[in-house]
C-alpha cells in the first residue's frame, strides 16, 4: 500500500524574491496489515513470557543433541535463577556480559536472565579468535563471558596489559570449569525468589550484536527492550500475524543464536508465540534431518546454503519432512531455481523470504505467504515491509524517493530500528538521518503488489553463508603486512556460499609474496569464514579523488578475469 506523506522538507525562506521549489511528495510504503497496538513499553523478557500461562507445561526448548526438554514454566524459572546467581556475581543493570556459545539453553537463560537484570547481552561467535573476541570485549567493556571449557584458552591472554579471568573479568562455562572459570550450574542453581527488583526503561539496550553496517569495521549495535519486542511483534502479534507461529509449531534453531536472524526470528518469536525451539548446535545434515523427522519440525528458518544442502543431498530422500509447513529463508538472496528445487522435496510447506539487517531490529520485510490470513507472493521477493513501520526507496544520488519498480535504496522507519552504533556517533548520524530513516546500503524496488526485490548493494559488505565479512577489516589486516603497500577487499559471487572474499594487493617495492602467504597471514588471524579465498596482485588499488576504493571496478575487473579464464 502506498502512502503520499508529508511533503519532503523544504528549507523555506521568507525572502519574497527567491523561487519558490515545488514540494516534492515522498512516496512511503506501508504494510498491507493493518497497524497493531504493540506494548512495548514493557521489558523484553516479560513481553515473551507475557501469555506463558497457556502453555506453560508445552515444550520450550528441545536440546537436540540430547533430547532434554525445557517446559515453558521451566525455562521462564531457569531464567529467573540464572538473573539472581548474575546478580551474585556482581552483574547489574547497564552491565555487559558476552555470550560465546553456540545453539544451547543456557544461551537462552542467559540472555533472559541477564534482560531480567536490565544487563546487556554482547553475542559473539565461539569460533573468533582471541583477538577478534577480545575487540568486541574491549569495545562493549564486557565483565562476564558464558562460554564453554574449549574456548577459554583464546580467553587466556598472556600479554601484560591483557585483562585476566577471575581478576578483570568472570568466566562462566557450560560444561567442566577450566582454572579460575565458575560452572554453569553456580548461576542456574540460585534461589529465583531473590530475583532484584529493577525498573527497566523501554529505551535501554539488552542486547548487542556487533555489525559493520554498510562501511567500516564492525560496530556494536544497541537494540533496546523496545525496539525488540516492537521487531518481534511486528511479526507474531495481532489477528492476522505476518509469521504466524502456533503453540503446537516446532521451529528449528540450527542457524546461530549468536547472530540476530536465529536470536529474534527464531527464539523470541516462538517464545512471543508459545511454540518450541528445537536447538542444534551446528549443521551437520544427517542429524538435522533425523531431529526434523524425531520432532516433527513445522517450520525451518534458513539461509540459502542450507536451502542448497537440502535440496541437493540424496541423504534427505531417506527422512520423512512432512511436517514442514513453512520454510523461511533470510539474511542472503534466494534464487528462484534452489527454491523450486527445495520446493519439489517439501511440496507441503510454503516457502517465502525475510529481509532483515541487525541494525533495523532486525526485520524491514517479511513474506505474506506466513499470514495466518496469507496472501500470494512471487519467488524472488524477499516480502512486504513489516507492519507498524516504513519503507521508502530513495535514489542515491538525490534523496529523493522513488515510486514502484524504480530501484534505489533501500530505507526504513518505526519503532524497530537500533537505538544506535555504541560509542559512535559518525556512523549513526550516517547510518539513521534526523528524521529517522535508517540507509540499509541495500538497493531494491517495490514492485506494482508492494513485493519488495533486492538488486543491489551500495554498501561493501560481503555476505558469506549468510555471514558478515568487513572488507575494511581485512584491508586493515593486509596493510599491516609489511610487503603489502595497498590492498582492497571485494566480494566475488559463488554457488555455494553465495560470496566469497578476495583481495587485491599491491607489494611493497623489493618485495616478493605469494597467494599462500597472503591467504595464510590472513586466516591465522580471523574466523573461518573471513578467510580469502583469493588474492589478485595488481599495480594501483582504483580510488576515487578523494581516496575511496572504486570497488565496483575492481568486480568488474573480477568478472572480467573470471570470464576470460
Ligand atoms: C549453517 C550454515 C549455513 C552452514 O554451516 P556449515 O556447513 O557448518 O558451514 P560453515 O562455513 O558455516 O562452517 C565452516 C566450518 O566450521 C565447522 N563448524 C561449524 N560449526 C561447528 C561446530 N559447532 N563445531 C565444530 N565445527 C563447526 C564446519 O563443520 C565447517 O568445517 P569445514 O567443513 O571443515 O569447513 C552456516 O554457515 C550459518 O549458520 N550461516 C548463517 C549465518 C547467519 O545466521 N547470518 C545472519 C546474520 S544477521 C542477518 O543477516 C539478519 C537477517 C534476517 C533475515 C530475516 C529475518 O527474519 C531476520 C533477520
Amino acid at each position: 500500500m502506498i502512502s503520499v506523506a508529508s511533503a519532503e522538507t523544504q528549507q523555506m525562506t521568507s525572502t519574497p524574491n527567491l523561487i519558490e521549489i515545488p514540494s516534492t511528495e515522498t512516496f512511503i510504503y506501508r504494510s498491507k496489515l493493518p497497524d497493531i497496538p504493540i506494548s512495548n513499553q514493557i521489558p523484553l523478557h516479560t513481553y515473551c513470557f507475557e501469555n506463558i500461562s497457556e502453555f506453560s507445561e508445552k515444550p520450550c526448548l528441545i536440546t537436540g543433541s540430547n533430547g532434554r526438554i525445557y517446559s515453558y514454566s521451566e525455562t521462564h524459572l531457569i531464567c529467573q535463577k540464572t538473573a539472581v546467581g548474575l546478580s551474585k556475581l556482581g552483574i547489574k543493570k547497564g552491565d555487559v556480559i558476552m555470550l560465546l556459545l553456540q545453539n544451547c539453553p543456557e544461551f537462552i537463560f542467559s540472555f533472559l536472565g541477564a534482560s531480567m537484570l536490565g544487563a546487556v547481552s554482547t553475542t559473539a561467535n565461539p569460533f573468533y579468535t582471541q583477538a577478534e573476541i577480545f575487540k568486541q570485549f574491549n569495545s562493549s567493556k564486557t565483565k562476564l563471558i558464558i562460554t564453554q571449557s574449549q574456548y577459554v584458552d583464546k580467553l587466556r591472554d598472556s600479554s601484560e596489559n591483557a585483562p585476566k579471568i577471575g581478576e578483570d573479568f568472570i568466566v562462566v562455562t557450560i560444561d567442566d570449569p577450566p582454572e579460575n572459570c565458575i560452572h554453569f550450574s553456580v548461576i542456574s542453581d540460585a534461589d529465583e525468589k531473590e530475583i532484584p527488583s529493577v525498573s527497566i526503561e523501554p529505551d535501554s539496550a539488552v542486547v548487542l550484536p556487533y555489525s559493520s553496517g554498510t562501511t567500516g569495521l564492525p560496530k556494536g549495535v544497541i537494540l533496546t527492550h523496545k525496539s525488540l519486542i516492537s521487531s518481534v511483534a511486528q511479526q507474531v502479534d495481532g489477528e492476522n500475524p505476518n509469521l504466524y507461529l502456533k503453540s503446537d509449531d516446532v521451529v528449528l534453531c540450527v542457524l546461530p543464536l549468536f547472530h540476530i536472524y536465529s536470536l529474534h526470528s527464531v527464539l523470541l518469536c516462538s517464545l512471543r508465540a508459545g511454540a518450541a525451539v528445537l536447538l542444534m548446535e551446528k549443521f551437520e545434515i544427517n542429524s538435522l534431518l533425523e531431529l526434523i523427522q524425531r520432532y516433527r519440525v513445522s517450520v525451518t528458518p534458513v539461509v540459502p546454503p542450507l536451502v542448497l544442502a537440502l535440496a541437493k543431498n540424496p541423504l534427505v530422500e531417506n527422512f520423512d519432512l512432512s511436517s514442514i509447513r513453512a520454510v523461511l529463508s533470510g539474511a542472503a538472496p534466494l534464487g528462484k531455481e534452489l527454491q523450486d528445487a527445495l520446493k519439489s522435496r517439501v511440496p507441503q510447506a510454503i516457502f517465502g523470504q525475510g529481509y532483515g539487517m541487525t541494525e533495523a531490529g532486525p526485520v524491514l520485510a517479511m513474506s505474506l505467504v506466513f499470514a495466518k490470513q496469507p496472501f500470494s507472493s512471487k519467488s524472488g521477493s524477499c516480502g512486504t515491509v513489516v507492519r507498524n513501520a516504513e519503507l521508502k526507496v530513495i535514489d542515491p544520488e538525490t534523496g529523493l524517493t522513488l515510486r514502484h519498480n524504480q530501484p534505489g535504496e533501500i530505507c526504513v522507519r518505526g519503532p524497530q530500528i537500533m537505538k544506535g552504533y555504541l560509542n559512535d556517533v559518525d556512523a549513526t548520524s550516517s547510518t539513521v538521518d534526523v528524521e529517522g530513516w535508517l540507509h540499509t546500503g541495500d538497493i531494491g524496488y517495490v514492485d506494482d503488489d508492494d513485493e519488495i526485490f533486492i538488486v543491489d548493494r551500495v554498501k561493501e559488505l560481503i555476505k558469506f553463508k549468510g555471514f558478515q565479512v568487513p572488507p575494511a577489516e581485512l584491508e586493515a589486516l593486509l596493510l599491516s603486512h609489511p610487503s603489502i603497500a595497498d590492498a582492497a577487499v571485494v566480494s566475488q559471487k559463488d554457488d555455494v556460499a553465495g560470496e566469497i572474499p578476495v583481495a587485491f594487493i599491491v607489494q611493497s617495492n623489493g618485495f616478493e609474496l605469494t597467494e599462500v602467504a597472503v591467504k595464510e597471514y590472513i586466516s591465522k588471524q580471523v574466523v573461518f569464514y573471513k578467510r580469502l579465498h583469493k588474492v589478485f596482485f595488481i599495480h594501483a588499488i582504483p580510488k576515487s579523488p578523494s581516496g575511496k576504493i572504486l570497488r565496483k571496478d575492481l568486480r568488474a575487473k573480477l568478472a572480467s578475469s573470471l570470464a576470460s579464464a
